[in-house]
């Protein structure tokens, strides 16, 4: 079968997101795309593994490492891309041209250096892979400067490996997915009480992993205070080909440039996270939620304007437009909503709850529902454990409010709901920025109009353009794009790519970040060398000479390829890798 597993047992699509128990059936795709006029009314089938062309492998591993590669077709068809609309549609059409050679699962730092040491002598490219989940090209060699590719899945390493109550923090092996990570937290601090926990949920949380969430600087389910990763670690160990460097466990510095700072967001081209020290709190106990509607978006935008400089800091704080509210079911009569929630392990948060619905409610926003969230407990409600949650703080004994509860379930259902609409070839995708209050209201209007004519010329109809704030700052919101359109069987790739340059276009005219939270990559390079100031760019390209002398580590991400260092070319002449006595339980 053409899938791996995840943690729960449940087989992992090799082409889509997620479990293949939770994809789309045909029916289901078909009725969607009703909703989108001008697609065909069959979906596009999944082709089996079995019958695409995989090019043989062009490397064999040496017989030391053997045991920890794999030369698997199905196991090279599911590590070939991430999970962007790009790669579904690409694997959809049977497009597996960029499958790695090999795939190693090390399950130890000293395997991973080995495999780095090989990959530099034989200039073979070493992509560092979490869970896959990048929508930005990060895990896909794209070029042909190196004799092969080699995926580094680190999910064999996957502990929490030692837990420090006093100081609340862990130390936690990169390759653990999320509900791994947070059922070992609790395992470790659960005892009576409500325990710990790391409390950093991205959408992908089910299907990401510690390191992909550091190497990518990700953004968890805080709407405000904690909204990226980076807040949450102590101290890092990473390994690249110039050595292991670990900073100390500090809960601040001042001595020079940050050590972590420079590998958050590095993105697998410096070196490959291995272990992390994670900032922990008590699981909160104290949770309430409300929404709130608005008949004007930009009203709702200065309430949450409001509300990110009150120093009220909800957990949640994601504001919905029209067409957003309609897509999640939230709300379907022309209004914007607004989702609050917050949570504390040590107090009631009714009266916080309060301060932000009159907040909201002086910007002209009408209270719909605020409910009792989670009282006196964590768990199930939110998704940790079960896997399936971004664990925004909504479940509980009374359930969620309905409308915070319909964005939770649509929310966590939307991946599964893309692809099934990428299988009746439509355009379906998101994008997502940052910017200054000052420029916000500016930029989501020409966002809008702009994207829409895009969407227009490049399909020949209207299509959807939504907006919603994912991440609040005082100084800036973080709007997110969600654009669904009727492709062209066979062209949809580019007729998004063209819609997509006029997004990042926009974007960089208004000052806006290339991405707030869905990393570089290789999609996001153009906009990304604009973003960054030259010297630093010098800086970077220095960094990467000293720490990957050969340019093997994700070649392409965050800068060029570097030509690589001529090396002894010890490898014999390209051959198929043997079958793999045993496996490793990833085939
Ligand atoms: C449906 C969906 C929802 C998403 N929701 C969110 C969200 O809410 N917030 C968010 O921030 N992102 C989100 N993303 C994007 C993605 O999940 C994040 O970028 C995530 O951090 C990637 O983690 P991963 O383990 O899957 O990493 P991968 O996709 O495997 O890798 C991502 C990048 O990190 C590098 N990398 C991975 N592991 C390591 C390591 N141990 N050491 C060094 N480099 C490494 C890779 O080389 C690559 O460049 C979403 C994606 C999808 C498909």
């Amino acid at each position: 079968m053409a899938t791996t597993t995840v943690p729960s047992g449940a087989a992992r699509s090799w082409w889509g997101w997620g479990r293949t128990d939770r994809a789309l059936p045909d029916s289901e795709c078909a009725e969607l795309a009703a909703l989108v006029p001008g697609l065909p009314s069959r979906p596009l089938p999944v082709p089996d593994v079995g019958g695409l062309t995989l090019a043989p492998p062009r490397a064999r591993p040496p017989a030391s490492l053997a045991h920890r590669v794999s030369a698997d077709p199905d196991v090279r068809a599911g590590h070939t891309y991430g999970k962007a609309y790009r790669d579904v549609v690409r694997a959809l059409h049977g497009d597996l041209s960029a499958a790695p050679d090999l795939v190693a699962f090390p399950q130890t730092e000293a395997e991973l250096v080995d495999l780095l040491d090989w990959a530099g002598s034989r200039n073979v490219a070493a992509i560092p892979y979490g869970g896959g989940s990048s929508v930005v090209g990060g895990v896909e060699y794209r070029g042909d400067s190196h004799d092969a590719v080699l995926t580094l899945d680190l999910s064999a390493m996957d502990r929490v490996l030692e837990v420090d109550t006093v100081s609340r923090a862990a130390r936690i092996q990169a390759g653990v997915f999320g509900p791994a990570l947070e059922a070992q937290l609790r395992e470790h601090t659960g005892g009576d009480g409500p325990g710990l926990t790391l409390r950093h949920f991205p959408q992908s949380f089910e299907f990401s992993t510690l390191g992909g969430w550091l190497a990518t600087r990700a953004g968890g389910h805080y709407a405000t205070q904690y909204q990226h990763i980076d807040d949450l670690v102590e101290s890092m160990r990473v390994v690249t080909p110039a050595g292991v460097s670990e900073s100390w466990r500090l809960p601040g510095s001042g001595a020079g440039p940050s050590p972590d700072r420079f590998f958050l967001g590095s993105e697998g081209a410096l070196g490959v996270i291995t272990e992390a020290w994670m900032r922990l709190q008590d699981r909160p106990v104290h949770k309430r939620s409300a929404s709130v509607s608005f008949t004007d978006f930009d009203a709702a935008a200065e309430a949450v304007r409001a509300i990110a400089q009150s120093g009220l800091q909800p957990a949640n704080c994601r504001l919905l437009d029209p067409g957003e509210a309609a897509v999640s079911g939230v709300a379907e009569d022309g209004t914007s909503v607004l989702v609050l929630g917050v949570e504390s392990a040590h107090r009631p948060v009714d009266g916080r709850l309060a301060e932000l619905t009159a907040l909201a409610a002086d910007h002209g926003g009408l209270v719909r529902t605020s409910r009792d969230a989670a009282a006196g407990r964590d768990g199930g409600g939110d998704g940790i454990g079960d896997g399936g949650g971004d664990g925004s703080g909504d479940g509980g004994p009374d359930g969620p409010s309905a409308a915070v509860g319909a964005w939770r379930s649509a929310f966590l259902r939307m991946p599964y709901v893309r692809d099934g609409l990428a299988r009746m070839s439509a355009i379906t995708e998101t994008f997502e920025t940052a910017c200054t209050w000052d420029r916000a209201p500016g930029l989501i209007r020409e966002v809008r109009a702009g994207i829409g004519a895009a969407v227009e010329e490049v399909t020949g109809r209207p299509g959807l353009v939504n907006c919603r704030f994912t991440h609040v700052y005082p100084d800036g919101p973080a709007p997110y794009f969600t654009v669904i359109a009727a492709g062209r069987r066979g062209s949809e790739l580019a007729m998004w790519d063209e819609i997509k340059a006029a997004a990042m276009e926009t974007l960089a005219r208004h000052g806006a970040t290339v991405t707030h939270h869905h990393a570089v990559g290789r999609d996001h390079r153009p906009g990304y060398d604009g973003q960054r100031p030259e010297p630093y760019a010098l800086a970077l390209k220095a960094a990467k000479a000293a720490l990957d002398p050969h340019g093997v580590l994700n070649p392409g991400v965050l800068l060029d390829a570097p030509a690589p260092a001529p090396a002894p070319s010890l490898a014999p002449s390209p051959a198929p890798a043997p079958p793999e006595p045993g496996g490793h339980g990833h085939g």
